[in-house]
């Protein structure tokens, strides 16, 4: 029998490959409890039971294609689907004040905005990479861009399967924001993220990005700091998606009782300067 004084947690894109990992990190949790499943209208798993869904044993949670619905009886809904469906789940949680955990990556500035517009009424917590490894991995980036000259050229490179549809990553953008403000400037003028042809010399100070796509790689991602003499090289390798979803249910249980607004995983894991 399920504890229903734990705080209620809600999944969207219960199918998808973060989706069902989130599921089975909730069911495992003795600090959470699953409240809801939410599909896109039409799809197969809606109306249905979600332990049979998963091919096992009923669980007696019905997955629904009617968010507000499930976000109105949840503490905490935990997000990893596409940026429009994002951006829709977010006003609808503030509409129910239920804490939002954006791990959806590819947003727009515009989405971004929204999403700023609903954290005034509810908690979010949104970061492109919800595990301890990469939120570390932030720091370093930071305090070696802070300590080393243009004369090391940054550059980004991160590794993905073949179904992932946005890039640079999310992640590889965190790190970039992290390498700029190390540097002391803004991402936006220094990133250079594609180059085809003849593209000219590298250009002083610049942060590169490079995103390689192929077959199951869950997600790696490198800084490179390179001089004329010397190379530094940061690296994180997530060996499976649990490390993302361990984040996101942290997320979730340190956002009850915070008050409205905007926050990451530095704030989550107290890693913030
Ligand atoms: N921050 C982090 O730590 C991490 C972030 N991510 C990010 O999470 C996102 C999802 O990744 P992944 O699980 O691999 O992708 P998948 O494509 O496997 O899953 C996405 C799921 O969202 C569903 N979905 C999309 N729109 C809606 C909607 N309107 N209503 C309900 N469900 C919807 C999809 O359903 P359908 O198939 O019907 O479209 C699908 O089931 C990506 O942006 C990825 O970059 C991934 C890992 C870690
Ligand atoms: O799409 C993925 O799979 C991942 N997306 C996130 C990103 O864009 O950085 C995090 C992780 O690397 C896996």
């Amino acid at each position: 029998m399920t504890d229903q004084s734990l705080p209620g947690i809600v999944i969207t894109g219960g199918s998808g490959r973060m989706g069902q990992m989130l599921i089975r990190t909730v069911l495992d949790s003795d600090a959470a409890r699953l409240a809801g499943v939410v599909e896109r209208q039409g799809h197969d798993w809606v109306g249905r039971d979600i332990g049979t869904c998963l091919g096992g044993a009923p669980l007696g949670v019905t997955v629904t294609d009617d968010p507000l619905e499930a976000f109105a009886k949840a503490q905490a809904v935990i997000d990893f689907t596409a940026p429009a469906a994002t951006v829709e789940f977010a006003a609808l949680a503030a509409q129910a004040r239920a804490t939002h955990v954006i791990g959806t990556t590819g947003l727009a500035p515009e989405d971004l905005e929204k999403i700023a517009a609903a954290a005034r009424h509810a908690t979010v917590v949104r970061a492109g990479n919800m595990s301890l490894g990469v939120n570390l991995l932030v720091q370093l980036t930071k305090r070696v861009a802070a300590a080393l000259d243009e004369d090391f050229d940054i550059e980004v490179i991160e590794y993905h399967h073949n179904r992932k549809v946005d890039a640079p990553s999310g992640t590889a953008l965190m790190l970039g924001e992290a390498a700029a403000e190390g540097r002391g400037v803004a991402l936006d003028d220094v990133a250079d993220r594609g180059r085809d042809g003849i593209t000219g010399a590298r250009k002083r100070g610049d942060i590169g990005f490079a995103a390689i796509r192929g077959g199951g790689i869950v997600g790696e991602h490198d800084v490179l700091f390179a001089s004329e003499a010397e190379r530094i090289v940061l690296r994180h390798v997530a060996e499976d998606r649990s490390v993302f979803a361990r984040g996101a249910l942290k997320a979730a249980l340190w956002g009850q009782g915070k008050g409205p607004g905007e926050y990451d995983m530095l704030d989550v894991l107290g890693l913030k300067d």
